[in-house]
């Protein structure tokens, strides 16, 4: 019999690069002295469902699930089929696992009462993201954001439970749908990325401790809508090409997000004429990467304030948003101010 020394890497990390996803979550449990193992098993539960909608995304073209479902949602958006899929196996495995009692989705008008009595959280959610995207096969995600119930466990569920600024958050994370299928998610002590391995059906521990540089040369935003910016927007979309920092913008949210959390820079979705609000959804959306970004080091801002502040009044409220490095969130909140000057 062969004896290996137990030797944990020199990271000093408990948990290394190709820890899975399941035994990270079991270790990070212990962070939280007075944890039940119900949000643990949440995070679990959401993790599957990535898996199934990764197998979906990738095989989209092979299939009859590209394309539009025929039906418009809440938003006025024509409802892409992986949308629909997207949205049902979420639904399911959050009504499945039993830790859930109400959900808000971009793809269903109101919230869904799980009727569940013994269910702490609440879970908002974009289940694809980059919905134009799909046919093109360009990189697509997922995001969402978790919430505990505010009022007693078992009892009806409130406009309270549900309208929670983003500083409320328990976790949030996205899926990324990409070259290779990621998950980043955190639970308040730190961002951390896994890796999809497709033959062993496991996410493996890729990114530890993910915290984005202060500052970069990359910006993200749809230029098509320049005419309808306001000057502080211009103003510093200039100052980005004057310091010759590189345009990527991929219509994706989730996709300009995780590139910039890594290599620095800004993605930027102002107010325009044609979305006087911004077009990103605070509920499902703009909170949970906001979470991200700030326990990443980073910032999120709707240009004015930081966007884990805004108290949400309508479930499919939208806001402007500018997340990215530090630095380069600031240098946008200069230039709007100075531009009101
Ligand atoms: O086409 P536009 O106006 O640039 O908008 C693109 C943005 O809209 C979104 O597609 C909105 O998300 P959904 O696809 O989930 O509706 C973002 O992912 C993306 O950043
Ligand atoms: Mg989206
Ligand atoms: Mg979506």
């Amino acid at each position: 019999m062969r004896i290996l020394p137990y030797a944990p890497d020199q990271s000093g990390l408990a948990y290394s690069v190709g820890t899975t996803l399941d035994r990270f979550i079991k270790l990070k449990q212990s962070d939280f002295p007075f944890a039940s193992g119900e949000l643990s098993q949440l995070l679990r539960d959401i993790a599957l469902a990535a898996k199934i909608v990764n197998r979906e995304t990738t095989r989209a073209g092979l299939s009859n699930i590209g394309g539009a479902f025929g039906q418009v949602n809440v938003q006025g958006e024509e409802q892409q089929k992986l949308d629909v899929i997207a949205n049902i196996r979420f639904m399911r495995a959050l009504s499945k696992g039993g830790e859930v009692c109400a959900i808000v989705s971009e793809e269903e008008d109101s919230v869904i009462d799980l009727q569940n009595s013994s269910g702490k959280y609440v879970v908002a959610i974009d289940p694809l993201d980059g919905s134009s995207n799909i046919d093109v096969n360009i990189s697509i995600g997922t995001i969402f954001s978790i919430y505990r119930r505010k009022t007693t466990v078992g009892s009806p569920i409130l406009k309270e439970d549900i309208m929670q600024a983003g500083r409320e958050q328990v976790a949030a994370g996205y899926v990324l749908y990409g070259s290779s299928t990621m998950l980043v998610y955190t639970t308040g002590c730190g961002v951390n990325g896994f890796t999809y391995e497709n033959s062993l059906g496991e996410f493996f521990l890729s990114h530890p401790d993910i915290k984005a540089p202060e500052t970069g040369q990359i910006y993200s935003v749809n230029e098509g809508s320049q005419l309808e910016w306001e000057q502080g927007i211009l103003d510093y979309v200039n100052q980005c090409k004057r310091e010759k920092f590189s345009a990527r913008y991929t219509g994706s949210l989730v996709a300009d997000f995780h590139r910039n959390l890594l290599k620095g820079g800004i993605y930027l979705y102002p107010a325009t004429e044609k979305n006087p609000s911004g077009k990103l959804r605070l509920l499902y959306e703009a909170n949970a990467l906001a979470y991200i970004a700030e326990q990443a080091g980073a910032k999120a801002t709707d240009g004015h304030q930081r966007i884990l502040d805004i108290i949400p009044t309508s479930l499919h409220q939208r806001t402007p948003l500018f997340t990215g490095s530090a630095k380069m969130v600031l240098e946008v909140e200069k230039f709007l101010k100075a531009s009101k000057v």
